[in-house]
């Protein structure tokens, strides 16, 4: 005999209003390289770009009336046609420009996100001479800008990703629990290595943008040198803290840092003392070690971060 299924509680299967929930849609990853043509030397820009738009968008959602929908196609367009227009200038110029043109010309777009992250090339020296128009790829370091623009009011979140810093003193990890699973040996004297990926906001758009980011760099970069580590965690703060200090004009900074483990291998199999001069660089899995500091008192940060990640 068969028999009916147990009844689902009632409020599962009520009825209930189904309404759109938050969305945007733009592009994603445009990219776009420039090349600016002085008499002396080419000049090379190469960008990543996603642009993302929010407003009254529920239409399209709800009925396909497409009315309000600046197409994604036409977004990408943009953002070649600004480029030919003007130098793109700095990234967060050039994210400010393209957020702003969206916002003021949709009437339905209140919002716009645009993240542009740049790639780095450096121009090559042949026979010791910089060489005009040839450039080699320049590492993995990319320098970043989220910016949001709404309702005349913009923020600029910048940063940088996949600066990949080592030492070979100067770190040291002991002092922790140690409970029945644990193995890691003490040590006072460890290689430390990480990829740094690091965004900050700033509190004003009145900024040297390129100046800020290389003095930004310049602190991450010093305090993981210079600062005797006790852990990855105190070299966190203490990266931030640099930055706060030296840049009034950043509220705060996030840093996420993967802990990339260099062991020392033991050679006694081999009959071989390891006098912390031989080891394995593993890749995963890594410690990750994540964090902001903050300025008491920064401004609101509004929609700043709301970029990140990018829904
Ligand atoms: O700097 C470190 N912080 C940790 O939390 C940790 N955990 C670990 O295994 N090694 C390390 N190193």
């Amino acid at each position: 005999m068969l028999t009916s299924p147990d009844p689902v509680p009632t409020e599962l299967t009520a009825p209930g209003a189904i309404r759109l929930g938050a969305n945007q849609y733009g592009k994603a990853e445009v990219r776009l390289v420039t090349v600016s043509r002085e008499p002396d030397a080419h000049h090379l820009r190469d960008l990543t770009i996603s642009t993302a738009l929010r407003g009254d968008l529920a239409d399209t959602h709800l009925t396909g009336d497409n009315t309000k929908v600046l197409t994604t196609d036409t977004q990408k367009n943009t953002v070649y046609a600004l480029a030919g227009q003007q130098p793109v200038g700095e990234i967060e110029e050039f994210a400010l420009r393209l957020g702003r043109h969206f916002v003021a010309t949709q009437a339905a777009i209140d919002q716009a996100r645009v993240l542009v992250d740049e790639h780095h090339w450096r121009r090559v020296a042949v026979a010791g001479q910089p060489h005009p128009h040839a450039f080699a790829r320049g590492g993995g370091e990319t320098r970043t800008t989220a910016v949001t623009v709404a309702a005349g009011q913009a923020w600029v979140v910048s940063g940088l990703r996949d600066l990949v810093l080592l030492k070979t003193a100067g770190s040291e990890f002991h002092g922790f629990p140690r409970d029945r699973y644990t193995t890691l040996p003490e040590t006072t004297d460890r290689v430390l290595a990480t990829s740094v990926t690091a965004r900050w906001r700033y509190q004003h758009l009145d900024v040297a943008w390129r100046a800020a980011f290389e003095e930004v760099r310049a602190c991450l970069v010093g305090v993981f040198a210079d600062q005797h580590s006790r852990s990855l965690q105190q070299t966190l703060y203490a990266m931030g803290e640099a930055v706060l200090a030296a840049r009034p004009d950043v509220g705060e900074i996030r840093l996420s840092l993967p802990n990339r483990h260099h062991v020392p291998v033991d050679l006694t199999p081999f009959g071989l003392t390891n006098d912390n001069e031989v080891f394995v660089a593993t890749d995963r899995p890594y410690g990750l070690i994540e964090g902001e500091v903050r300025r008491e008192g920064a401004s609101d940060p509004g929609l700043a971060w709301h970029t990140l990640p990018a829904f």
